[in-house]
């Protein structure tokens, strides 16, 4: 068993692909926000794979945990000299393993937000990315703008206040690269949002104006926030992904990280100041994201929420499980193409029919063992994000509903069932629990909730699909309930 570090990379075994390139002579060009199992699995491997074809010596990521919850990842790297694993899981059980060598340094801000600071105003600093996760834009789900009154953003505008926050820390980085006459970076998003470009440069923008208005303004015209679409599911890291790591590859590792094999990176080309050639290793860089997004927000991210909310009120504990149920492959199999589908553009370059049936079959690969539970967390900041939208469209085209709708009711219940507090994770979740209790008198209570919902609740045809769901699924139950829907009477 060799324990993960620089210094016993050449121990690990043959079966084990490791950087052959010098690591000491690696600087970092980019400084990534919010390292988590995400940005291991993806962003950093194709910066891995640039910097393995000899290109890129100057685009090493510098990684940042934000949050006081990003301690441990910190520690882990430090004692990997920021060396991880990454573990691929095929669909016929074989694994291949990968130490990820282009994380060449990692800060955790609540312990020293002056370093973090002085890394993104560094001159080297071409590119930002993060992925904090589709709430840490802490935007109105309704209207997107910014929540100036959230606690963290107030704390983070106290006159010597050290910054907290992403905003704080990129605004305060910003100002001070303009002091030293160095030109903003490019801040890319890897968030599953719509519009992930825009969005950022709404909050950042809006942030930094309450700093001073004509900052607000320059953030908003000089920095680029190029969009992304981002693919590669990912869960969560658990022991047995640990003890497989260990068993199969002798290899020691804290904190590896686990992937299905497919990945998939599309990027807005805006980056005035530099950029590594990406294209060289996988990735798609085009002029428009805007179709890739919303293929992959409206199919993918909604067909999981599809399988998770009612896949664990049917039972099911992995998504592998509900994608390999017929009655549920069914359902998401329909919504895949009766309701997301139709309210997609043409894609360049890509078979929808195909990457629909490459969708069920990642979903159904049964080593990759993602969690239902992983998919409906902080649901209050993925469904507007993901599902509402193709209902929104749905509603104003004719199109069909009543599967999203069931999502809705589905996520209702399972709130409505959280009297002793073991439901879903959310961050809003008093208030949710407290609007599905009074779902049983008000059915439509819940859905009065405005930030999320917008003027759903004034669509009859969706509040009707929705009683429709949510009734049968208290009387009927969950099975029966994906039965109708898949035959199409409820709604
Ligand atoms: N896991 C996947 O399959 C996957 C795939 C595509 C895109 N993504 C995107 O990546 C995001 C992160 O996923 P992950 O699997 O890495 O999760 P993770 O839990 O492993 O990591 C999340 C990271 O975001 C940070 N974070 C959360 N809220 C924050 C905030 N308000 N400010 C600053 N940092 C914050 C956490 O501290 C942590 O470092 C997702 O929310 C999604 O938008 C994930
Ligand atoms: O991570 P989220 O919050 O964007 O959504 C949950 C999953 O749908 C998501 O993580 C997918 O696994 C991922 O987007 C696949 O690329």
């Amino acid at each position: 068993m060799t324990r993960l570090t620089a210094a016993t990379l050449g121990a690990l075994p043959a079966s084990v692909w490791t950087p052959r390139y010098d690591r000491a002579a690696v600087r970092p060009g980019v400084v990534h926000l919010g390292v988590g199992g995400f940005h291991r699995a993806h962003q950093a491997l194709y910066l891995d794979r640039l910097l393995e074809a000899g290109a890129g010596g100057e685009w090493g990521v510098c990684g940042v945990g934000v949050l006081p919850g990003d301690r441990r990842m910190a520690e882990v790297l430090a004692a990997q000299d920021c060396l991880y694993t990454l573990v691929e899981k095929h669909p016929d059980g074989h694994l291949t393993a990968r130490v990820v060598g282009s994380l060449v340094g990692h800060r955790l801000a609540p312990d020293d937000p002056e370093a973090v600071v002085e890394a993104l105003a560094a001159p080297g600093t071409r590119i930002v990315t993060m992925t904090v996760t589709e709430g840490g834009y802490n935007a109105s789900a309704a209207t997107g703008e910014f929540d100036a009154s959230a606690p963290a953003v107030v704390a983070d505008l106290q006159p010597g206040a050290p910054p907290a926050t992403v905003f704080g820390l990129v605004t305060e980085a910003l100002v001070r690269r303009r002091a030293r006459g160095l030109a903003p970076f490019a801040v890319a998003s890897c968030d599953n949002v719509p519009g992930n470009g825009a969005l950022a440069r709404r909050s950042f923008a809006a942030f930094a104006g309450l700093r001073d208005d004509a900052l607000g303004e320059w953030v908003a015209r000089e920095v680029p926030f190029p969009s992304s679409m981002v693919d590669r599911i990912t869960p969560v890291t658990t022991d047995a992904d640990r003890a497989d790591l260990a068993r199969h590859f002798g290899v020691e590792d804290g904190w590896p990280v686990v992937c299905e094999p497919w990945t998939q990176w599309v990027l807005e080309d805006a980056f005035p100041a530099g950029r590594p050639a990406l294209e060289d290793v996988g990735v798609q860089v085009v002029g428009d994201v805007v179709p890739y997004e919303l293929m992959k927000l409206r199919l993918l991210n909604a067909g999981h929420q599809v399988l998770g909310h009612l896949g664990l009120l049917a039972g099911h504990t992995y998504v592998h499980e509900a994608t390999r149920d017929p009655l549920l492959r069914e359902l998401l199999v329909g919504y895949l193409e009766e309701e997301g589908t139709p309210t997609l553009p043409p894609v360049p370059g890509t078979d929808l029919r195909a990457y629909r049936a490459a969708l069920v079959t990642r979903f159904g690969n049964p080593h990759v063992r993602d969690t239902l539970a992983r998919l409906v967390e902080y649901a209050s900041d993925r469904l507007p994000q993901f599902l509402f939208p193709v209902l929104r469209a749905n509603l104003a085209a004719g199109g069909q509903v009543r599967r999203s709708a069931a999502v809705v009711a589905a996520w209702v219940q399972a709130l409505e069932r959280d009297a002793d507090g073991v439901g879903p994770v959310d961050a809003r979740r008093d208030r949710l629990v407290a609007a599905a209790r009074r779902s049983r008198e008000d059915p439509l209570a819940p859905l009065a909730d405005r930030e999320l919902f917008g003027d759903l609740v004034e669509q009859p045809r969706f509040t009707g699909a929705y009683r429709a769901a949510l009734d049968s699924l208290r009387t009927e139950g969950p099975r029966a309930t994906v039965e109708a829907l898949v035959r199409g009477p409820l709604g």
